[in-house]
This record gives structure tokens, C-alpha cells and sequence, in this order.
């Protein structure tokens, strides 16, 4: 048979294996690159081995590439009835082309106003805005997954943390011991190790009353210093030492800034797991953590996070690679989170000085700040938080997940195809006008009960996502944002530093799973009262 015929042929062939089978591991992978060409070389025999190898190899890779595009484009693409970029259409690579600036998030936003409230963006991905599509794909973790991405963010031959877990039933397990250490019963074991980092938060900004502070970068070191408590056994000391010197936070968003592109490609993991992991240090410390920790068992004087995972019935078991993994895991979730929301809201009010006179006149009135309770009540701290949220979303790019495996599924009444992966993403559904008028401005009165002026649909708005694999940390986040907002905003008059553009703070902020900020230079000052 003419050897151009087989390569062909073995490229169609391979394009229907890929399509059913999905490779994963790296050998599987190889044999798909390469085993076809190998072969036809070797049995063909050919008197100048190399050139006609490599005619193979190029003929086969040539027709499995076209194969695959020509298929994705077709009409009998399973979701070539919704619209979306032509190159998204064929590739996943061009989400990491996407994704690659931080600013994804802004252009999802524009696709959707462009083509709609479904947009085709990927081969096999649709991203849905729409607050109907949220029960169906988040609220039922056992026909839903978490889509496999989040795996590129598991070290090989590591357990992987709570977030990476794509099983409905290990995740529901591991979950178990998160819901009972975030429980409301056990908040009240965190409230010294919080109180004690918002004092030392206070007394430092007081010493630098009239210079320029950073207050993006005080906040992460704050919240950092108070998930090191939480999670970490207090090993870090950022606020005390006004400095990073060990880079560890720059470490953490670069690795998962990275493990975030290759997400979008789950195979790719097969090969980024060759490369050094920059996390290893830190997991290291987390693996020591669990042996000192483990040692000294549920008797430990401090009740922290270890506390609550020392508790666990005996019937839970939990590895002690899953316990770092989770350790870490806490400081990733619980740091840049909080402290972009914090630094957001003290953007949003410094620019908006009847916000801030507001707040403050409701602060002022609640009295005692250390009271948590009073603080809930605050239901302008809390529109504050929320409208801070709602537009700035700690999370812009909202969660991922797959379609159930087998069976049709129609989510806000479009129908898809087995393991779609669909995104809820939280920029655009919570800046949509269908759901929140004046959808770009920061309108804190929205959120106020009782407020008939603006279209407000809260069904629209998840900043801690919904249903089984939602934030296992809201509550403490919730209590934490409420503190340490309500204490900066009482104790000092906040502004921006002289020269400073303000236009800058949206335009530095990149997403890539975690958000980085780029500084906020304020100048604060004691309040006189
Ligand atoms: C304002 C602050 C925070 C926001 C906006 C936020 C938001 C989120 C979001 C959107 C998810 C993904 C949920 C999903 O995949 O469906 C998540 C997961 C998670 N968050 Fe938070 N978070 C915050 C603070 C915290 C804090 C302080 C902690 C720790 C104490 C924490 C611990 C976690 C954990 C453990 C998960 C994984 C949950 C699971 O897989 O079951 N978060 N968070």
C-alpha cells in the first residue's frame, strides 16, 4: 500500500481513537505522537530510514491536526450550534493564549456581549452567564465534576488539596473535615489568632501614619500572617518583618499562575509534571508541619486548623500528604482572596468619599468593633463587602465543571453533551445588567434591604460559588473582611497618595486563579474623633 495512504489513513485512525479514548498519561500520549509512524517505518523498511520516517511523521501529524479541526468545526460537533471565536472553536491552546495577560475575565465579558449568554470557548468548553445555569451545575456534585484542570495543580504522586479533588465521593470525604474545622461552632476558636493580627495590622499602619504604605501589600501580608496561624502553625511573620524577604508570596503566584494556564489543557499535565515544582519548599514545610502537629495530637493548646483535622473520627482517613496539601491549600484559598477583596473595598471607598462618610457614620455608631455579632448587623459593612464583590470578584474567572459522563444535559435551556466543561464566570454574570443595573458602578445602597431604586437580582451572585464544593471558608472569610475593613475605615482617614493615578488599581489587577494587584499607595492618618 503507498506509504502516503497509510500515514493518512493512520492519522484518521488515531483522531477516532484520541476522540473516544482522551490519552492522559505520558506513554499513551507518546504511542499517539509517534507509535504510527514508528511502526510504518519499520515495516516498510526503507533503504534511507530517517527521510522517509520523518515524511511519515509529518503526513500522519498533518492529517490527525486537520481531522481534528475539521471535526470541531463541522456541524457534527455536538456544540457547533453555539457561537464563539473561530479559533477558540478549535483549539483549547487559544484559552492559554487568553489567559496568558490576566485579563481573560474583561474579554469573556466582551464574548458574551458579543455572541450572548453561551459562548463556545474552547473545542469542548462553553462559558455559561446566566444566574439559571447556576443550581443545575453546581448544586449536584454527584452527576457534576469538578473539571480536570484543577489537576495540573496536584505535585506528582501527590494526593492533591480539597480544591484539585475532581471525584464527587473523595471530595465529599475530604470535605467532611474542612465543614467541621469552618463550622460556626468552631469559629470562635480562631477569633484570639484574628484579633491578635488586626491589632498588629492597626499598630503598624499607626506607626506610618502621614507616609505612603502600600496598603495592597499590607492586607496580603495580613491575611498571609492570619492563614499562617490558621493553617501553618503561625510560622509566617510578614507584617513583623514588613517584608517577604523569602518571596514566598510571589513563589505561590507564580506556580499557580503557571499550573492555571496548563489547566485549560488537562493533558499537559503528563508533561509539566516533569519540570521542578516551585511549590516543593513550601510543601515540605507543610509535610513537617503534619509531623509536629500530628505528634502532638488533638491535645495541642492552639485551635487551629490541625486541631479540627486531629478530631476526625477514626473512620475518615485522611493521608498525611492530603493534610499538607490542605494545609497549603488554606493559605492559597484564604489569602489573596480576602485580602483582594479588602484591598478592593478600600479602593472603592477612597474613591467615593460619601461611601466612605457612610460607613464610617455606621462604624461609628456600632461602637465596639471586637464585637463580631454587632459587626454582622452592620448592613452597610456588608454592602460594602458585597458591592466590593460584586465587581471585583475575588475569583473572576468563577468555577469549572464537567458535564455528567453519560446523558444530555440542559443547563439554562441549552442542551450539552456529556463532559462538556462549563464555566460559571463570575465577572460577567455579576456585571450583567439583565441582573444588577448600573452594573459598573459602585453602588453599595443596592445591597440595603428594602431598596427599590436599582434592578438587583442576588440569585445572580456567587463570589464564594454555591453548592457542595463552595468556599468551605465563607464564614471566617465573611468575619475577617468585616474586622479588618471596619477597623481600617474607624481608625483612620485614608487617602491616595499624592501623584498616584487611581486608574491604575482595575488596570493592574491580572487573574490567573489567584488574583495579583499590583500597590494602592495611600497616605493615612489617625482620626481625630
Ligand atoms: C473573601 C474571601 C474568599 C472568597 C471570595 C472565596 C471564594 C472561593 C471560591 C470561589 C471557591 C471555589 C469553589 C468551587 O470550586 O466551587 C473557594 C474554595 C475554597 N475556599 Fe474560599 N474564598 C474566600 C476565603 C477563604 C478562606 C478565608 C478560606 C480558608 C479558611 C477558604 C477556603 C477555601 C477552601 C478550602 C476551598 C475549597 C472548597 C472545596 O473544594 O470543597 N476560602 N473559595
Amino acid at each position: 500500500m503507498d506509504s502516503y495512504f497509510l500515514s493518512v489513513l493512520s492519522g484518521l485512525l488515531s483522531h477516532i481513537v484520541c476522540h473516544r479514548t482522551d490519552p492522559r498519561g505520558r506513554l499513551a500520549l507518546l504511542l499517539v505522537l509517534f507509535l504510527a509512524p514508528v511502526l510504518q517505518t519499520v515495516i516498510a523498511r526503507p533503504q534511507y530510514v530517517l527521510p522517509f520516517f520523518a515524511r511519515a511523521q509529518f503526513i500522519y501529524i498533518v492529517t490527525l491536526c486537520s481531522s481534528t479541526v475539521a471535526y470541531r468545526l463541522s456541524p457534527f460537533h455536538q456544540l457547533s450550534r453555539y457561537p464563539g471565536p473561530l479559533l477558540a472553536r478549535i483549539s483549547s491552546w487559544w484559552m492559554v493564549w487568553n489567559a496568558l495577560d490576566g485579563k481573560q475575565h474583561i474579554r469573556f465579558r466582551k464574548l458574551h456581549e458579543v455572541y450572548g449568554e453561551i459562548v463556545r470557548t474552547g473545542p469542548n468548553h462553553v462559558h455559561v452567564c446566566s444566574a439559571a445555569a447556576i443550581r443545575t451545575v453546581l448544586a449536584f456534585q454527584n452527576q457534576w465534576h469538578r473539571f480536570e484542570g484543577y489537576k495540573t495543580l496536584v505535585p506528582p504522586g501527590g494526593t492533591g488539596a480539597i480544591l484539585t479533588v475532581t471525584d464527587p465521593e473523595d471530595h465529599r470525604q475530604r470535605r467532611r473535615v474542612w465543614d467541621r474545622a469552618l463550622a460556626n461552632t468552631a469559629l470562635a476558636d480562631y477569633r484570639s489568632m484574628m484579633d491578635a493580627r488586626i491589632t498588629q495590622l492597626r499598630e503598624a499602619l499607626d506607626k506610618r501614619c502621614g507616609q505612603e504604605v502600600d496598603i495592597s501589600e499590607w492586607l496580603t501580608w495580613f491575611t498571609l500572617d492570619f492563614m499562617g496561624d490558621f493553617a501553618f502553625g503561625g510560622s509566617f511573620d510578614f507584617m513583623a518583618r514588613a517584608a517577604d524577604p523569602e518571596h514566598l508570596h510571589s513563589t505561590i503566584v507564580r506556580a499557580i499562575g503557571a499550573s492555571d494556564l496548563f489547566s485549560k489543557i488537562p493533558w499537559t499535565r503528563a508533561f509539566i509534571h516533569l519540570l521542578p515544582n516551585p511549590m516543593e519548599p513550601l510543601l515540605r514545610v507543610s509535610h513537617e508541619l503534619v509531623r509536629k502537629k500530628k505528634a502532638l495530637g488533638s491535645d495541642a493548646e492552639v485551635k487551629d486548623l490541625f486541631h479540627h483535622f486531629n478530631q476526625r473520627p477514626s473512620d475518615e482517613e485522611l493521608s498525611d500528604d492530603a493534610l499538607a496539601q490542605d494545609a497549603l491549600i488554606a493559605v492559597v484559598a484564604g489569602s489573596d482572596t480576602s485580602s483582594s477583596v479588602l484591598a478592593n473595598a478600600i479602593y472603592y471607598l477612597v474613591s467615593d468619599p460619601f461611601a466612605l462618610e457612610k460607613l464610617r457614620a455606621e462604624l461609628d455608631q456600632a461602637g465596639d468593633l471586637s464585637d463580631w455579632k454587632g459587626l454582622a448587623k452592620c448592613e452597610y459593612l456588608q454592602a460594602v463587602l458585597n458591592e466590593t464583590m460584586r465587581l471585583a470578584p475575588a475569583a473572576p474567572n468563577g468555577v469549572v465543571k464537567e458535564s455528567p459522563r453519560s446523558g444530555e444535559v440542559v443547563v439554562a435551556g441549552y442542551i450539552l453533551p456529556p463532559k462538556t466543561v462549563v464555566y460559571i464566570p463570575f465577572y460577567p454574570l455579576f456585571r450583567d445588567r439583565r441582573y444588577f443595573s448600573a452594573p459598573d458602578e459602585f453602588r453599595p445602597e443596592r445591597w440595603l434591604p428594602g431598596t427599590k431604586d436599582y434592578q438587583h437580582d442576588e440569585t445572580a451572585f456567587i463570589p464564594f460559588s454555591y453548592g457542595p464544593t463552595g468556599c468551605a471558608g465563607k464564614q471566617l472569610a465573611l468575619l475577617e473582611t468585616r474586622a479588618a475593613l471596619a477597623m481600617l475605615v474607624q481608625r483612620f482617614d485614608i487617602a491616595f497618595s499624592p501623584g498616584y493615578d487611581p486608574a491604575r488599581w482595575e488596570e493592574d489587577i491580572e487573574d490567573r486563579f489567584i488574583l495579583s494587584k499590583g500597590s494602592l499607595p495611600v497616605v493615612l492618618n489617625t482620626r481625630q474623633l
